[in-house]
Parts: C-alpha cells; sequence; structure tokens
C-alpha cells in the first residue's frame, strides 16, 4: 500500500478487518517493524483523535514521530502554483513539501476542505501534492473530501458492536452553527457502501452529498422513518454541497437533533459519532450520555485503525 487516502487503498475490507482485530488482541506486536522509521504528521486543520491516535499508533509499531502544525511556528504557505509571491506567505508548498519528505519515510496529511472553490477541494489539491511530490507514501488524517481513518474505525466498530450479520446503519445529518466539510460523511458512506450492510442516508432536501459518495445508499428525506428498526445511527453535520450552495448552512432545525424521540423508533440502535460533537445541536446530552452511546469505543478504535494502516505502510517501504 503506497497510500491511504480512500476505501480502495485497503484492499479487501475481511482482511483488513482481520488485522485490526489481531492487533486489537496485541497492538505492540509488530514493534520492531518501525525501528528507524519516521513518522511526519502535517496538520493544516486542527484535531484531537487523529493527533493523538495516529503518534500512538506510530509508537505500538516503533516509530518515530514529527508533527508540524502549518498554521502554527511554520512559515505560511502559498498553495497556488503560478502566483507571484509578494504577500504574506514566504515559503511555496512545492518547496516544503519535498522538503518535508527528507525528513521522514511515511507522510500523515490533515487538510480540510476550504469551501473556496469544489473544483479544488473535490480535485484535492493539497493532499495530492503530497502524494505527487514528497517522494514518501502518504495518507490522510482527513482531506477536502474523505476521511478513511476514521471510516475504518468506524467500520471496526460497527463489527465489535452488531448483532446481526447485515445490520440497518442510518447517517443522519444534524444541525451545526458553523459550516462542517462533506469528508467524514463522505467517506463513512463510501465505506458502508462497500460493505453489505442495510446503509440509509437520512438529512433535509439541499444537503445531497456528491452522488460518487451516496452511490446505492438509500435516501430518506424523513429522518423517523429512515431510524425505524435501525442497528447503528451515525450522525453528523455537513455544509450543503449540491450546486451554488457548495459550503453554505441551509438548515439550523434542531428537529433533526438526534434524541430519545428519535431513538425510540430504532431496534434499541447503538449511537455514533466520529467527535468531536456539538452536544445538544447534533445530539441531546442524555443520548449521548445513555447505554446505547459508543462513541468513545469508536474513538477508541482511531488507535486500531491507525495502526494497521501504518503497518501496510510500513511492509510496503
Ligand atoms: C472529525 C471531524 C472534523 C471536522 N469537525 C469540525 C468541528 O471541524 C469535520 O466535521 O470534518
Ligand atoms: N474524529 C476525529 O478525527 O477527531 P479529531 O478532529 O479530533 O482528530
Amino acid at each position: 500500500m503506497k497510500k491511504f487516502t480512500c476505501v480502495q487503498d485497503i484492499g479487501n475490507l475481511k482482511a483488513a478487518l482481520d488485522e485490526a482485530f489481531e492487533i486489537k488482541k496485541d497492538r505492540f506486536k509488530y514493534v520492531e517493524l518501525g525501528r528507524n522509521k519516521t513518522l511526519m504528521m502535517i496538520f493544516f486543520n486542527s484535531s484531537l483523535r487523529t493527533r493523538l491516535s495516529t503518534q500512538k499508533a506510530a509508537t505500538n509499531l516503533g516509530m518515530n514521530v514529527i508533527v508540524l502544525d502549518i498554521n502554527q511556528g511554520a512559515w505560511k504557505l502559498e498553495t497556488e502554483r503560478g502566483v507571484i509571491m509578494d504577500g504574506d506567505k514566504p515559503e511555496h508548498l512545492l518547496e516544503a513539501i519535498p522538503v518535508m519528505g527528507c525528513y521522514c519515510d511515511i507522510i500523515g496529511v490533515r487538510s480540510f476542505a476550504r469551501f473556496e472553490s469544489k473544483e479544488d477541494d473535490y480535485n484535492e489539491i493539497i493532499i495530492n501534492q503530497f502524494i505527487q511530490h514528497s517522494g514518501r507514501p502518504v495518507f490522510s488524517m482527513e482531506a477536502a473530501t474523505r476521511h478513511p481513518l476514521q471510516s475504518f474505525a468506524d467500520l471496526i466498530t460497527i463489527e465489535e458492536y452488531k448483532k446481526t450479520a447485515r445490520p440497518k446503519v442510518v447517517m443522519t445529518w444534524a444541525p451545526h452553527p458553523r459550516p462542517l466539510p462533506q469528508a467524514v460523511p463522505n467517506s463513512f458512506a463510501e465505506w458502508m457502501n462497500a460493505t453489505d450492510y442495510d446503509f440509509v442516508i437520512t438529512h433535509p432536501e439541499g444537503y445531497e452529498l456528491a452522488p460518487q459518495f451516496v452511490g446505492n445508499a438509500r435516501v430518506e428525506y424523513d429522518q423517523i422513518k429512515a431510524f425505524e428498526g435501525a442497528d447503528f445511527i451515525y450522525a453528523k453535520n455537513w455544509a450543503a454541497y449540491a450546486g451554488d450552495n457548495y459550503g453554505q448552512i441551509l438548515s439550523k432545525d434542531r428537529e433533526w437533533t438526534v434524541s430519545a424521540r428519535q431513538m425510540a423508533v430504532t431496534n434499541n440502535a447503538r449511537f455514533m459519532h466520529c467527535l468531536p460533537v456539538r452536544r445538544n445541536m447534533i445530539v441531546t446530552d442524555d443520548v449521548i450520555e445513555s447505554p446505547q452511546s459508543i462513541v468513545i469505543p469508536e474513538a477508541a478504535n482511531r488507535e486500531i485503525s491507525a495502526t494497521v494502516v501504518l503497518k501496510r505502510l510500513l511492509q510496503s517501504l
């Protein structure tokens, strides 16, 4: 595996899950693999879980770790080619990337959608420059259109908690005060569509995700109808994708906030969220604190998904 940016990169999901459960039994089993190898994690945006779990995964594999927050301490970077650099950015990404590649063996990148250009975001122009110019294997720590480390952890969690072979999994939009990227819902949908689960997406009209991510999922605009008989509820906010509304907030309707009302029509469903979560916007206190909430084990599995991915990248060096 030379990169990890999407579900296709991990290959057969059953094999990937077997590796995950093997590592979960002994997360230091491959501690020799990363000896004298360096992971560089590059953040253009904030993080708690990704930063901590990926660093932990690297130490599970015996790796050294360098973390760079681009907007704190490094030079402000110009990302557009052809720009006359007479402004406030003293360095171009096209120099910074190969330089960073000199100091490490594997690179992780977090670079959210900027909502300035749908084309630039959906062409993944930032992470693709790392893939093209760093000379190192690159993995996504959430890019503009996907968050594969999160989705892999989500799949591990559903496999651990499911009570039937083909659970009903419902991804629901919920309101948020800020316009959030489509990366997490896109990625979750991509991974769910790669399984044989009964997968449903529910959101208000106007919040349709890009068709290539919706795939064969059923889209239901009536949230209660979508929740009926569900085994897992995966809540997330995202800004509009379609048409001229790209990056816009179209609704803050708190009828979509996940509460006991909606959970009552499910099959005693587990509640999931990638975190960070805005309580009483995305989900009520009582639901996220209920015995059905598995947001903490879901976050814990980020260490496992990152360990499998780093192991695969190390084995391909
Ligand atoms: C893992 C989630 C990261 C980010 N969340 C925020 C609050 O920006 C998002 O919604 O994509
Ligand atoms: N879920 C997730 O990626 O969390 P962070 O944004 O805190 O890394």
